[in-house]
């Protein structure tokens, strides 16, 4: 049986986010943060988990996550303890909301090209783990933190936030990285996002990328899926 679950996802302020991608112009940063958010929430949905909560300081971000049907919570800023503080504060607030949800998923809110299947596969093998993690492509950071909602003890979310979460014995799930590629696919650099457009994006990201909002292409292309549009720079939108 699999346990009522609740996702939370995490997002600091616009103005400091994604400081790493470089090249980009402030406004296009922001609109690919807050789509990679909108594509990674759909996700969430199209893996089975209608429960799904931001925590940000930001209403930019607020507003993006009330329009893909999340719960937010309004944190007071940027302020210390950062992602790990807000992960937690994020937890309680869900449980105040869902009190049935047993089990939380903590998903990083930069997964463009994760599925709903990749998500419910991983989702399903962390269920006999009272916490279990995916590690990201490059295996240092997490990707997934799935754990029992009322544990108390802190998430290691950070610079080789894998390593400790390994140390702290949580289960480390598919340690071989065969799988899930998308879902592994955080993306913080230009290179990042090379890697995820490879994989295929959601259709928001895809549209800040290719700055093609509106696109039509797949009914001229003679597609027959909307999601397997090929917006400019040769992306693919994924299929969810
Ligand atoms: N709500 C909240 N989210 C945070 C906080 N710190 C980091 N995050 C989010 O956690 C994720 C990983 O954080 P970072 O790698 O520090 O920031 P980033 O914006 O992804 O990238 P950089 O600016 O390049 O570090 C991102 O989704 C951030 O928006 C915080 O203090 N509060
Ligand atoms: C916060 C993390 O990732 P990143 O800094 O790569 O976004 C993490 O992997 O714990």
């Amino acid at each position: 049986m699999t346990l009522p679950a609740g996702a939370i996802l995490a997002v600091k302020s616009l103005a400091g986010a994604k400081s790493r991608l470089t090249g980009w112009d402030d406004e296009r940063r922001r609109a690919l943060v807050t789509a990679m958010l909108a594509d990674t929430i759909a996700a969430i949905h199209a893996a089975g988990c209608t429960r799904v909560l931001v925590i940000s300081p930001d209403p930019a971000v607020l507003e993006e996550a009330a329009a893909c049907g999340a719960a937010g919570v309004r944190e007071d800023g940027d302020g210390p303890g950062g992602l790990n503080r807000a992960m937690a504060d994020g937890i309680a607030a869900a449980r105040r909301r869902w009190p049935e949800v047993r089990r939380v998923a903590l998903v990083q809110a930069d997964l463009p090209a994760a599925t709903g299947t990749q998500l419910r596969a991983a989702l399903a093998a962390a269920a006999p783990y009272r916490q279990a993690f995916v590690a990201d492509r490059r295996g240092d950071g997490t990707a997934l933190l799935v754990r029992d909602a009322d544990l108390a003890t802190p998430t290691r979310f950070g610079p080789d936030s894998a390593a400790l979460h390994r140390r702290d014995g949580l289960t480390e799930l598919d340690p071989a990285h065969t799988l899930w590629a998308g879902l592994r696919n955080d993306v913080d650099t230009a290179d990042d996002l090379d890697a995820a457009l490879e994989l295929g994006v959601g259709e928001r990201t895809a549209a800040v990328v290719g700055d093609l909002p509106g696109d039509h292409s797949a009914a001229d292309a003679g597609q027959s899926s909307p999601t397997a549009r090929r917006p400019a720079r040769g992306c693919v939108m994924i299929d969810r």
